[in-house]
């Protein structure tokens, strides 16, 4: 932070008061556009900020923690945030506030007492106080609303909450452990509506009876007096893992390319194959839920998708183009060559559009890539059903072909190959031929074994295609889609990492 800190004081104590007084301006007009750029959960880093506003919903403890909505304005759009603030008070009036590892904000006065003022959502003593609040079914009262707490009885089981444990900040919201019992999680990008994250996994561990996704538990909801509520915490089993997918696999990869194991983690294709098509199953059982029940797939989805692919391929290539000058010198060469195949890679997406559709629509994952699935042992456990975070609640909940999940999947297995190549270009400076040919190879029998996997699994749901030819076309074009998504993902949130996607698209055009 480059500007001195705005000094708020609060009269009743409460930090609700400290955000309506002195000094909130300074907090909202240069600290925050300042600090949310470098949050790794904040999904506009590619736009200029015009103005931020924040909104008190309610304080659990009056002037130590309470829960903030931070509405971002960034031109015609508001972007809405969940920003926790806690004060850590000096413990008597003559001494200076102590110091603090969360992100400070601002200082704050009460008479003699001061105190700083900091994003709390990794405070640990704010987890405990929400998953209280969920066991508790407590209310707090919010300026036209309320926000309310559900815990369900399998969260009131546990007679005792063990230590929370933040999982770390390097994600699109916040994860707390509770031991290896509980696991809590704070979305930080807020929607009115539903909440699929919550919906799906309430669904497939219920009705569904998948047993590879972790019991939800509990919602903590900001419910306007009038509206849809937002989601704006949820609770689920904890799943004892030895890290997720992705850390394994780059790492198993890299390790088997320095020569240091003989494990390079292409084990996981089948299993991943096996479960994804049981949740793909569990997500079809027949059910009178209209929010879950299949739908059969018509030519107008089919020419939708196709519509909304194209209009996507072209804003995402407008922006690259006008954005070339900001990429490293490598990235820059394999946009331009993307940018010179715009009409091949329209056509690509449209081919689908002639072909006679079968299969059908269901609810999905949505996002699904290896940081989506932690590892047990020699199996795997499917989290985060949220849905991409750049898209909107309704795009999320709308029903859709379940071939999304693979190509994502298979989107993730390139990723994975392009970080093994680089970590091992980091540490011997360059990537010979044959260790190049081993990552591709490595690629296509992971992508392989996972495929062969998920059509025997997947056989008889009603979701999946029946024709073979229209089941790999459709699997074409959500693969370029999503390469597309990732290509606005990474400039907005990873800049440094958009030769991947690009590279990705360069490679499936150049495959025919
Ligand atoms: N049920 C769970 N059990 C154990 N760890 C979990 C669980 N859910 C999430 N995690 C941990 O938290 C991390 C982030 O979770 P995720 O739901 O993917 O959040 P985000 O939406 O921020 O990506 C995961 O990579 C995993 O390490
Ligand atoms: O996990 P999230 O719901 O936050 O998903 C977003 O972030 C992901 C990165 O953390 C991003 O995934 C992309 O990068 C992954 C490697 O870090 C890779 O495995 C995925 O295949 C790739 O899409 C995801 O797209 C985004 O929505």
């Amino acid at each position: 932070m480059t500007d001195p800190l705005a000094v708020l004081s609060t009269s009743d104590g409460t930090i609700t008061s400290a955000l309506n007084g002195d000094g909130v301006d300074q907090l909202q007009a240069s600290t925050l556009p300042q600090f949310l750029p470098r949050q790794r959960w904040f999904g506009a880093k590619d736009r200029a900020i015009t103005s931020v506003r924040l909104h008190p919903l309610g304080e659990l403890e009056d002037g130590v923690h309470a829960l903030i909505a931070a509405d971002v304005r960034l031109g015609e759009e508001t972007q809405r945030y969940l920003l926790p603030l806690a004060v850590q008070w000096s413990s008597d009036d003559s001494e200076p506030a102590p110091p603090t590892s969360l992100p400070a904000l601002a200082r704050i006065k009460a008479g003699a007492r001061s105190g700083t003022l900091v994003d709390s959502a990794l405070h640990p003593d704010l987890a405990r106080a929400l998953l209280e609040g969920m066991r508790n079914n407590r209310q707090l009262q919010a300026p036209d609303g309320s926000v309310v707490f559900a815990g369900t009885d399998r969260l009131r089981q546990h007679a005792d909450f063990p230590a929370a444990r933040p999982l770390g900040a390097e994600q699109s919201n916040v994860s707390i452990a509770f031991g290896n019992e509980i696991i809590l999680k704070l979305y930080r990008r807020l929607r009115p509506g539903e909440q699929p994250d919550v919906e799906v996994a309430r669904f497939l561990t219920g009705a569904g009876q998948f047993r590879n996704a972790p019991a939800f538990l509990g919602e903590i909801m900001l419910r306007p007096d009038r509206g849809e509520a937002t989601t704006l915490a949820a609770a689920f089993a904890f799943v004892p893992n030895q890290g997720d997918a992705w850390a394994f696999v780059t790492t198993a990869l890299t390790q088997s390319l320095l020569g240091s194991s003989d494990d390079d983690g292409a084990w996981i294709g089948t299993i991943l194959g096996q479960r994804t098509a049981e949740m793909h199953q569990s997500l079809a059982v027949k059910t009178s839920d209209p929010d879950f029940h299949v739908e059969a797939l018509e030519r107008d989805d089919v020419a939708a998708w196709v519509k909304e692919a194209v209009e996507e391929t072209h804003d995402l290539l407008d922006r690259l183009q006008a954005g070339l000058s900001v990429l490293s010198a490598s990235a820059r060469i394999v946009a331009e060559e993307v940018l010179r195949a715009r009409d091949l890679l329209v056509q690509r997406i449209e081919a689908t559009a002639a072909m006679s559709p079968s299969g059908g629509r269901s609810r999905i994952h949505g996002d699904y890539h290896l940081g989506q699935v932690l590892i047990t042992n020699r199996d795997v456990m499917i989290i985060d059903f949220e849905g991409e975070p750049k898209r909107s609640l309704a795009e999320r909940r709308a029903k859709s072909s379940p071939l999304r999940d693979v190509a994502g999947m298979l989107r993730s297995f390139h990723y994975a190959a392009w970080t093994a190549l680089d970590r091992y270009r980091h540490e011997h400076g360059t990537v010979p031929d044959a260790v190049r040919a081993r990552v591709m190879a490595w690629q296509q029998r992971v992508a392989e074994e996972f495929l062969a996997a998920y059509q025997v699994h997947v056989a008889g749901a009603s979701s999946y295609p029946t024709d073979a030819d229209f089941a790999r076309a459709l699997t074409d074009l959500f693969v370029l889609q999503k390469a597309i998504y990732e290509v606005g993902y990474e400039l907005a949130n990873r800049p440094d990492w958009v030769e991947i996607p690009l590279s990705g698209i360069r490679d499936l055009l150049n495959e025919g």
